[in-house]
């Protein structure tokens, strides 16, 4: 069975259009074919792996009732903690055996954007961890630079100028999220789902997973295929709001987590999503007289606030931040 592309992005870094339309070309391939595929040559070093992993673990380590300090469901902006079950990305299946940090584009309390109400802006919620929050504000800020320079050699694939995305992207409401796999508690005959079948809602998503695995892909003949941990690889996958730039040219994949067995499973999605005004309709090069438009145009902030409505219940109730 053939397995998820593997594509070398260094000569991204190289200031050289002839190497960047070549990446651009690979990585164009692989997102009609699958919509997924992992990536090495990137700049985010193992040791900053480990020690995020390190922090999230004794996060994850706290006692319930600190985490909640935090918790995501009293959170406007979506930022902090979510326990188990928060969020149920299946919504025929139960909610998801795993626990979540989020953060996003920190706008302080006073911002204007935040002072009128605008969705999804506001400042993050960080547990009270010595060097928290300087390493994850670091680590954010260097996966948004990852995440830009892949969207140009994706700009490029699409025909629309290399610098299409970086304007989007200036104040994005991209998310870092951590997050914790339980074991499946064994014997009781329910298997529970890690993360429920889904497609992401954003851009890319850029995600860092340990050894444990898992993390299963449908493919085009709706077979689950496997995408297991490579070596100092993300694996990127394209969100539902680039299906729809692009026209579905590019897929937006079903993809799951199966809960572990005997072991604690850690990974890390950046989920790329531009700034909340920015239109989302389709690219001039993606459509003509024999494929119109598929879809009505959007803005990011409309799009995502509905489809955070439907994975995670607090959210259906509360009313919405105007904006
Ligand atoms: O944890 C993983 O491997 C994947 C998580 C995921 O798909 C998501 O959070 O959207
Ligand atoms: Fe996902």
């Amino acid at each position: 069975m053939p397995s998820l592309p593997l594509i070398d992005i260094s000569p991204l870094y190289q200031d050289d259009d002839d190497a960047l339309r070549a990446v651009a070309q690979q990585i164009d391939q692989a997102c009609r074919e699958w919509g997924f595929f992992y990536i090495t040559g990137h700049p985010i070093t193992q040791a900053r792996i480990d020690a995020v992993l390190g922090m999230m673990k004794d996060f994850y380590a706290l006692p319930l009732q600190e985490k909640l300090q935090i918790d995501i469901t009293h959170s406007p902006h979506h930022r902090g903690y979510g326990a188990l079950s928060a969020e149920q990305l299946d919504p025929a299946q139960p909610g998801d055996y795993k626990e979540t940090f989020n953060m996003g584009f920190h706008m302080p309390e006073d911002h204007p954007d935040v002072l009128a109400g605008k969705p999804l802006r506001g400042p993050n919620r960080h547990p009270d961890i010595a060097g928290w929050q300087t390493l994850m504000d670091h680590h954010y800020r260097d996966m948004h630079a990852l995440s830009l320079t892949l969207l140009r050699a994706l700009a490029v694939a699409l025909g629309a100028g290399k610098d299409f995305f970086d304007a989007r992207f200036h104040e994005p409401i991209s998310v870092l999220r951590t997050i914790h796999y339980p074991p499946r508690p064994e014997g009781s005959g329910v298997v529970p789902h890690g993360a429920g079948a889904h497609t992401d809602y954003g851009c890319v998503t850029l995600l860092y997973q340990d050894k444990v695995g898992g993390l299963q892909v449908r493919n085009a003949q709706g077979e689950w295929i496997d995408a297991p941990s490579i070596d100092g690889s993300f694996v990127v996958n394209i969100g539902d709001m680039m299906a729809r730039w692009s026209n579905d040219r590019y897929k937006s994949t079903l993809h799951r987590v199966v809960s572990p067995h005997g072991a604690d499973r850690y990974s890390m999605p950046f989920f790329a999503e531009p700034n909340p005004d920015t239109v989302i309709d389709c690219l001039p090069g993606c459509f003509d007289a024999d494929s119109p438009p598929k879809y009505q145009p959007t803005t990011c902030s409309a799009y995502m606030l509905g489809r955070f409505a439907e994975t995670y219940a607090h959210r259906r109730t509360e009313p919405q931040p105007a904006g």
